[in-house]
């Protein structure tokens, strides 16, 4: 990164910061010294192979786990109360319980959060093709998907981490579940989004992390990541994790 890019980023208040973060799970190291910064707008691809860290880095920003070392902040917050109030996890399993309707599983969402948005939930419900009335435990893994993103973009967040929330769509939904992360999340807010696909979602990407066994690799804009290479974001991770 350049000096006056780092000027830059220094002016504007960052929404998540991380300094020299990292996590150990017994022995095995999850999360190696990563360091980085999201501000305001932005939507990022946190793109990395199987274990290589997304989801511990994921549950790290939200508060649900604690680096063994290092600092976190949001919006200025250490990890806590405040800082989980401005953040909105979609985590990778769904959190809504099996017994429940999709109507029921908004109610809980609703009641657990004050910037929940009862319009914002309805024109997703509507987007997403999902009735109030569907039974959780009866949805396809594509449409618990589309559920467990409805819960977390009826927000209104500052920060939404979305882990994997495309991998159970079929590809001609793809787009159109791209299409509602693009519209339904807020405009000053940022988002991170964790895929391994990369070719279906680069397209919404403003910026990508590139996460190799629990190090970060590379930090990019998008469109200086193609211009500098001549590469697709896609092209770029298949050299990048050649040998995972
Ligand atoms: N609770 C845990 N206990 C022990 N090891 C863990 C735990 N969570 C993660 N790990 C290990 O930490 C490493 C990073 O895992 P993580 O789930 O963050 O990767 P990931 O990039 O999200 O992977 P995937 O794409 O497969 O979901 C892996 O080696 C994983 O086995």
């Amino acid at each position: 990164m350049t000096g006056s890019a780092n000027r830059e980023e220094a002016e504007v208040e960052q929404l998540l910061e991380f300094e020299a973060v990292s996590k150990k799970y017994g022995n095995k190291a999850a999360l190696r010294d990563v360091s980085l910064s999201v501000g305001p707008g932005r939507i990022v691809g946190l793109l990395g192979s199987n274990g290589s860290g997304k989801t511990t880095l994921m549950r790290i920003a939200a508060g649900l786990d604690r680096p063994d070392s290092g600092t976190v902040r949001v919006l200025g917050h250490e990890p806590g109360r405040a800082s989980k109030a401005l953040i909105s996890f979609m985590p990778d399993r769904p959190q809504f319980e099996r017994w429940m309707t999709v109507g029921e599983a908004l109610d809980f969402q609703r009641d657990f959060f004050a910037d929940f948005d009862p319009d914002k939930s309805k024109r997703m419900l509507e987007f997403m093709k999902l009735s109030r009335g569907d039974k959780a435990s009866s949805l396809s893994k594509g449409m618990q998907e589309r559920l467990q993103l409805t819960l977390a973009l009826s927000r209104r967040a500052s920060l939404y981490l979305l882990d994997e929330p495309i991998g159970g769509v079929d590809p001609v939904a793809r787009g159109h579940i791209l299409d509602a992360l693009v519209e339904f999340y807020e405009e000053d807010s940022s988002m991170i989004v964790s895929t391994h696909l990369i070719a279906d979602i680069e397209r919404i990407f403003d910026e990508v992390l590139m996460i190799k066994e629990g190090s970060l690799v590379l930090r990019q804009e998008v469109e200086q990541l193609r211009m500098d290479s001549g590469k697709s974001v896609d092209q770029l991770f298949k050299e990048v994790y050649a040998e995972c």
